[in-house]
């Protein structure tokens, strides 16, 4: 039986601030690109926008077309340079009928666009003397659950922050064959964060036996949004195998071939499943990297 996954993979994960300023935000995320492939990172990922200040009024703003806009082209050649796997957390993206989305790229060590993800549950929320966000003022959901092969190691899925809270999005695309991790560039904040970060990425791991990785913007309290922070990588039994304070800071992980297949073995609830008692959803449901 082939491992889920095939190879050993360092990953890191870039905890960087994003500021106003688009130039200086590119040239921190290069900096660190830099410094986590020279620390043998395979897989590097990017926060939830990073490239802009987290904020409804600022999506218009800094919104890019696909794969025009400039930060594209840079992603594309550091992953080229790096020859690593870039995660470009997110971006707000400018379709041409002057849609706006929350999106996700990734990118091959050869620099290709591999993957596209919009993300698809708008963070609408609203908690009275703590914090009202709505994205969904000027973003559109995105409507599918993006899966796509890195070679040698296997298949991913990718997703955005809120998208973690709806569990369903990452058990259909854990069960689809040969994912071994769940990424979520993500920007929690310091109201849901300290109790529903944690919890949530270890559920997602312990749902489905998988590896869960999430990746924040550091904590600016001069902004008008204080991310949580706390960038981290789960392991397929939930537990945390490194995570970042509030500050900027890189975090890095070794993913381990067999560990998915250990876990799995020991607790078998992949196979346990009771599709005659509830349905098998995710049949149905196709998944794209693109
Ligand atoms: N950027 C987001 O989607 C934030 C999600 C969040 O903070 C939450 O509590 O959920």
């Amino acid at each position: 039986m082939p491992q889920i996954l095939t190879k050993s993979l360092k990953v890191a994960l870039l905890q960087l601030a994003a500021t106003a300023d688009k130039a200086r935000n590119l040239s921190r995320v290069k900096e660190h690109v830099l410094k986590a492939a020279s620390n043998g990172a395979q897989l590097i990922v990017l926060p939830e926008c990073f490239n802009s200040p987290y904020s409804v009024a600022a999506f218009p703003q800094y919104a890019e077309y696909i794969p025009s806009g400039e930060t594209t082209t840079f992603l594309s050649s550091l992953a080229r340079e790096t020859a690593t796997y870039l995660i470009g957390g997110s971006i707000p993206e400018r379709d041409d009928a002057g849609k706006l989305f929350n999106t996700s790229l990734s990118f091959s060590p050869a620099g290709e666009i591999i993957a596209k993800h919009r993300k698809v549950h708008l963070f609408d929320i609203d908690i009275p003397g703590k914090i009202r966000f709505k994205e969904s003022e000027v973003l559109t959901g995105g409507d599918k659950i993006t899966v796509f092969d890195i070679p040698p190691y296997g298949n991913v899925g990718l997703a955005i922050c809120y998208d973690i809270r709806f569990p369903e999005l990452a058990s259909i695309a854990a069960r689809k064959e040969g994912v071994f991790a769940m990424i979520y560039p993500g920007a929690f904040n310091t109201t849901t964060g300290p109790l529903h970060w944690d919890l949530l990425g270890r559920a997602r791991a312990v749902d489905n036996q998988i590896y869960v990785i999430m990746c924040s913007p550091a904590r600016d309290l001069t902004a008008g949004y204080h991310a949580y922070g706390s960038s981290m990588v789960v392991d397929p039994n939930g537990l945390i195998l490194d995570k970042a304070n509030e500050g900027e800071e890189i975090v890095y992980a070794e993913l381990v071939p067999g560990r998915i297949e250990e876990v799995r073995s020991g607790i078998p609830v992949t196979t346990q499943r009771r599709y005659d008692v509830y349905p098998d959803v995710g049949d149905k449901v196709k998944t794209s990297a693109l």
